[in-house]
């Protein structure tokens, strides 16, 4: 974690320095502020002239005010970027992540460590370099000045002032309980405000807005309840102050008048004195709450620094570059479990292969571990037996990102952004050339989108949420389409359509899969979409039952033509 911390602020290192100093230079001119009011008081006092003294403390006034604005400008901005080089940081390692990683963790959270795990970091070396600091010499100054004044008076104070700071300590880290319960109190109120908005068709459709009132009502009446938790708490330390301040000014000055009426001191010092005393008050509660913020702070920079220490696996960069990929694959004994489950045996002793330029079609019950098997081709996951090959090379030893160029997927829901058209499919190669583009979008058999309002710069909504299932179904193959693979995985592309989308899609891959000489692997639910297979693999419990193409394994009886009777039984009675 050290080292983490380090690196992100090393950088600043030289800005924050200087921002530090100017703030122990502010905090060194409050310290002799006090000083000139009390020989102002003096001087009336004696009837000589104040302007000396006036000009004095004029300059102090005006130097803190300075170098007070000075630090902060430069403080803030170095953590600025301290933060900024954090987050670059962390969201380049979340990308770069295993997907294992992504199984373990929700996004929201993922997101709330990029937003309020940084702030706080960098809140805390602000608050360090610049309050804490300040707050430190402020302290340390103000106890030699008392010192100096009087030791006899300061014995006193510090008798006075030890309990007192332990019982706003105390009542300091108590709020700060408070506070933190509120703030999850109102994050949970506005996630169920997100996610009701997020569902709002789900709503609508169950009537269920009444339902979803009541819950953001609770929700918030926690928040409120918290919120005025905090508030009471604020009110009562705020009180207690005022009272525990005027107890030590009063016993300031009861001490100091003794001291007067002795010759000890004069009036003025003891003036001085309990300026001095009033600000080493606040002084000490500064210091107080840096440390609480410190502590806080560290809490989040070690979760930061746990998500960057986890290195990926199944991505990590490197790796050999073995030419132009031709695109053989083969599953040679591959045994695999989910990292999240690891005692869930997934796919055991998996062997196939496909041919460069050959589709397969990989068919079989739910869960019988097909879209796996698609997963470990493209290397989201390593297998925990055997290899996965491609070309003959085990995918564990050739560079990630050198295979991934030469591969393709149109995964089942068509995750679009919103962005145009041409940049939702530059997505896949983004130095396409415009006609590059437009032949892929034709190959995929997506005219509808030169006959949209502005072609291809046409900009979809969310998720392409103007467009019908099967058009981004087809926009996402011509993404895929426009890196021109040589692999090209189609995981169940056409399950969630209606017949004639199916239709559509179905013709479009077809194109897409005889046209040059590409591998294509279908996995697929719908077994009209796979009949034109060169090979077709049924798979139960993670295995291999049978294999051949759609002619052989009709007339061998076995798993894969009651299949497709289910099927046709299905089709038949929904079709009734
Ligand atoms: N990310 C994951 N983490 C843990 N288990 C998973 C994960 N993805 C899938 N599984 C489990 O692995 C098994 C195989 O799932 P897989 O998606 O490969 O099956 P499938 O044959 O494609 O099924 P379907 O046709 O229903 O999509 C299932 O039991 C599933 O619950």
């Amino acid at each position: 974690m050290v080292t983490h911390l380090w690196e992100w602020v090393r950088p600043e290192l030289p800005w924050l320095v200087a921002g530090a100093a100017l703030a122990v230079g502010a905090a060194a001119l409050s310290v002799l502020a006090p000083g000139a009011v009390g020989r102002l008081q003096d001087s009336a006092a004696s009837g000589s002239s104040p302007v000396p003294a006036l000009v004095t403390l004029g300059g102090l006034v005006l130097g803190r005010f300075a170098l007070e604005y000075g630090a902060s400008t430069v403080i803030t901005a170095s953590c600025q970027n301290v933060a900024d080089r954090m987050r670059m940081e962390l969201f380049s390692q979340l990308l770069r992540s295993d997907i294992a990683f992504f199984d373990a963790s929700s996004t929201g959270q993922l997101a709330k460590h990029l937003d309020s795990d940084v702030k706080q970091v960098r809140d805390a070396i602000r608050d360090v370099a610049s309050k804490g600091v300040r707050a430190a010499a402020t302290t340390v100054g103000g106890l030699a000045t008392l010192l100096w004044l009087s030791p006899t008076l300061t014995g006193g104070l510090v008798v006075l002032l030890a309990p007192l700071v332990l019982a706003g300590n105390l009542f300091g880290a108590h709020m700060r309980r408070l506070a933190s319960a509120s703030s999850d109190a109102s994050a949970a109120a506005a996630g169920v405000a997100s996610e009701s908005l997020a569902n709002v068709r789900v709503v609508r459709a169950f009537n269920a807005e009444p339902a979803e009132q009541r819950r953001y009502g609770d929700a918030l009446k926690v928040a409120s309840d918290r919120s005025r938790d905090v508030a009471q708490a604020v009110s009562f330390f705020a009180g207690g102050a005022t009272l525990a301040l005027n107890a030590v000014t009063g016993a300031v000055l009861a001490g100091g008048s003794a001291l007067v009426a002795a010759g000890a001191m004069t009036q003025g010092q003891v003036g001085t004195f309990l300026v001095h005393t009033l600000g080493l008050s606040g002084s000490l509660e500064a210091v107080s709450l840096q440390v609480n913020g410190t502590n806080k702070a560290l809490g989040a920079a070690t979760r930061l620094s746990n998500m960057l220490d986890a290195k990926p696996t199944a991505n990590a960069p490197g790796g050999a570059q073995p030419g132009p990929l031709e695109g053989d694959i083969e599953w040679r004994g591959v045994g695999f479990a989910y990292p999240s489950r690891p005692s869930a045996k997934v796919l055991d002793d998996l062997s196939l292969s496909v041919k460069r330029g050959s589709t397969l079609a990989l068919v079989g019950g739910s869960g019988a571990g097909k879209s796996t098997a698609g997963q470990l081709l493209l290397r989201f996951y390593d297998p925990d037996a055997g290899a996965v090959l491609v070309d003959g090379h085990d995918l564990r030893d050739v560079d990630p990102r050198w295979y991934r160029e030469s591969v393709a997927v149109v995964p089942q829901h068509p995750l679009l952004f919103a962005a145009s058209v041409l940049d939702n499919v530059l997505y896949g190669k983004p130095d396409a050339t415009r006609a590059q583009v437009e032949n892929a979008l034709r190959e995929a058999q997506c005219d509808f989108v030169f006959d949209l309002p502005e072609g291809l710069d046409t900009v979809l909504s969310e998720g392409g949420g103007s467009l019908s299932g099967g058009q981004k179904q087809r926009l996402s193959l011509a993404r895929a389409l426009v890196r021109d693979p040589r692999i090209l995985l189609l995981d169940e592309a056409t399950a969630a359509l209606d017949a004639e989308s199916e239709g559509k899609v179905q013709a479009a891959l077809e194109r897409a899969c005889q046209a040059r000489r590409r591998t294509v692997v279908v996995i697929a639910h719908r077994l009209s979409t796979v009949r034109m297979a060169d090979s077709i693999a049924v798979l139960q419990r993670g295995r291999v039952v049978e294999q051949g193409t759609h002619a052989e394994l009709l007339r061998r009886g076995g798993a894969y033509a009651s299949l497709v009777q289910k099927q046709r039984g299905a089709d038949h009675a929904s079709l009734e």
